[in-house]
């Protein structure tokens, strides 16, 4: 049993208030970890120990390269421990560890990318259109920066987060979702065994309301960044006003997957379900709304429901599994809600749409990859992020009408387009209000090329070069090299 703890100030420490939160192992329930619940006092003492070593200026001033040589360190430690950090992963989440080990790779990664990054922005010097001066523009870290996380891809998501913030020479808190701390407790460990000054990095516990709302209130964080839900977003965006922070909000997505007549079949229907089924569905960007060209639709669905049928759900430990369970009993009733709203709004169950009845997965938050057909755009179904094994399936006629409603939610995170007719997908790419626009294909991302949503999506970058510049400042600096009194003012 894991006995965990938060890092504050340097210190490996409880909750002032004493009280701890079992975390459990979605597959079977099994308490697999203790760990503190922190409350508002935690946070703040998290964000006095972040303010005063940014004020402190120790990690500041370390020479970009310095700062980058300790973050590739962080990253060369996750490679050696890749093994170790997956396992906890797939724990802690339920997703396979065949997946598992893949994210640790993409999260060793994100720390080489940007401690490569690290001395690359020496600045810019601008010709100035005054005489005799000079014009630089420099970058600076933004100050104390607060991280919070969803539970979907617990280390990934704060990875994304936590190299660009280190390298740029920011402090920060870290706030993981109270469901999932596993492995981020873990990277702690790291910080520590790397030598990150006291103060840089800090990691508290416990539920958003409690402890991730005082970071978005407190007037002594300079910067919040958010990955989770469209609500909780809004939430903290107006919290966050309190000091007009900087601000980098990630949220959810409804995302089209547009399948054409003219499109490999084999390739359109295996990346369908990758799209919606993967890791049951509670990926930000998962294809869940099909947009499938009308004249195939019908042969199209019939191959997608036979192949759903077979998916292997599982103990992600095992390796036969396919897909696990959902994160908690609340989340598995709360996509059973909108199962029911979409056979109440008349939408056709295809497959699916109830628990599974095998007696090893009784005891896991477990539901049977679930497909709507005759759905409407109009309908909640369709708008809204469920986020989890719940497919709807439209059709168009048009290229015109494909595109409308591709469009056609309040969300603008990521979606695909199937088609040979590369020119044609290429003009869709381009009407499409997304963040990400993959065409026959779905789902990567990597942390060369920025990633991010249009719309209600949210706004700010992580990954790639502007991932770095969000947490940096610009500055200009202007000198006049021969200065003398201007005399605009005679008295
Ligand atoms: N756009 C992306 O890149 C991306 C990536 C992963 C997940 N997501 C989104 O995340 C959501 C699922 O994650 P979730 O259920 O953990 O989201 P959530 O919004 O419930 O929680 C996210 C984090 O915010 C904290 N939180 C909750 N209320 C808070 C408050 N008032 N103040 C401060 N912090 C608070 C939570 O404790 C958790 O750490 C989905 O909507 C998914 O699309 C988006
Ligand atoms: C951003 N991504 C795709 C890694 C996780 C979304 O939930």
């Amino acid at each position: 049993m894991i006995r965990g703890k938060m890092f504050i100030n340097g210190e490996w420490t409880d909750a002032k208030n004493g009280r701890v939160r079992e975390i459990i192992n979605p597959f079977n329930q099994e308490v697999i970890a203790t760990v503190p619940e922190g409350s508002a006092e935690d946070s703040h003492a998290a964000i006095a120990a972040a303010r005063a070593a940014f004020d402190e200026g120790v990690w500041s001033a370390a020479s970009a390269s310095e700062r980058g040589e300790r973050v590739r360190l962080i990253g060369q430690k996750i490679a050696n421990q890749n093994e170790e950090f997956a396992r906890l992963e797939s724990l802690d989440t339920g997703k396979t560890l065949e997946e598992s080990r893949t994210d640790m790779e993409d999260i060793a990664n994100v720390f080489f990318y940007f401690a490569g990054l690290a001395d690359k922005n020496g600045g810019e010097v601008i010709r100035s259109p005054l005489p005799n001066s000079t014009s630089i523009v420099v970058r600076e870290p933004v100050g104390v920066c607060g991280l919070i996380t969803p539970w979907n891809y617990p280390l990934l998501q704060a990875a994304w987060k936590l190299a660009p913030a280190l390298v740029a020479g920011n402090t920060l808190i870290l706030k993981p979702s109270e469901l999932t701390p596993l492995t981020t407790m873990k990277l702690f460990e790291l910080f520590e065994e790397v030598g990150l000054p006291t103060g840089v990095a800090n990691l508290v516990l416990g539920t958003g309301k409690e402890v991730g709302a005082p970071l978005a209130e407190s007037t002594d964080v300079d910067l919040i960044s958010f990955t989770g839900g469209i609500e909780t977003g809004k939430t903290i965006m107006q919290a966050a006003s309190s000091n007009v922070k900087k601000m980098a909000l990630e949220l959810g997505g409804k995302n089209p997957n547009i399948v054409f007549a003219d499109a490999d079949f084999e390739t359109a229907i295996d990346q369908a379900l990758n799209a919606v089924f993967f890791h049951a569905g509670q990926v930000c960007s998962a294809g869940s709304r099909l947009l499938v060209e009308e004249a195939i639709h019908d042969d199209f669905v019939e191959e997608l429901v036979k192949r759903t049928k077979r998916i292997k759900l599982g103990n992600g430990f095992d390796e036969k599994t396919e897909s696990g369970p959902l994160i908690s009993a609340a989340h598995r009733a709360k996509v059973e809600s909108y199962i029911q709203i979409g056979l109440d709004e008349g939408a056709t169950l295809a497959c699916g749409g109830k628990r599974p009845d095998a007696a090893e997965l009784q005891n896991g938050f477990f539901l049977e990859p679930t497909i709507f057909t005759n759905c409407r755009s109009s309908m909640r179904i369709v708008q809204e992020e469920v986020f989890g094994p719940v497919l709807t399936v439209e059709t168009f006629r048009t290229t015109e009408e494909a595109i409308a409603k591709a469009n056609d939610t309040i969300y603008g995170l990521a979606g695909a387009i199937f088609s040979n007719d590369i020119g044609k997908a290429e003009r869709i790419a381009s009407k499409l209000r997304l963040g990400t626009v993959w065409i026959n294909d779905f789902h990567p991302y990597f942390v060369q090329a920025p990633w991010g949503g249009y719309k209600q999506s949210g706004f700010g970058r992580e990954l790639g070069k502007i991932g770095l510049e969000e947490y940096t400042e610009t500055k200009h600096i202007f000198r006049n090299k021969q200065p003398q009194p201007i005399g605009w003012f005679r008295g």
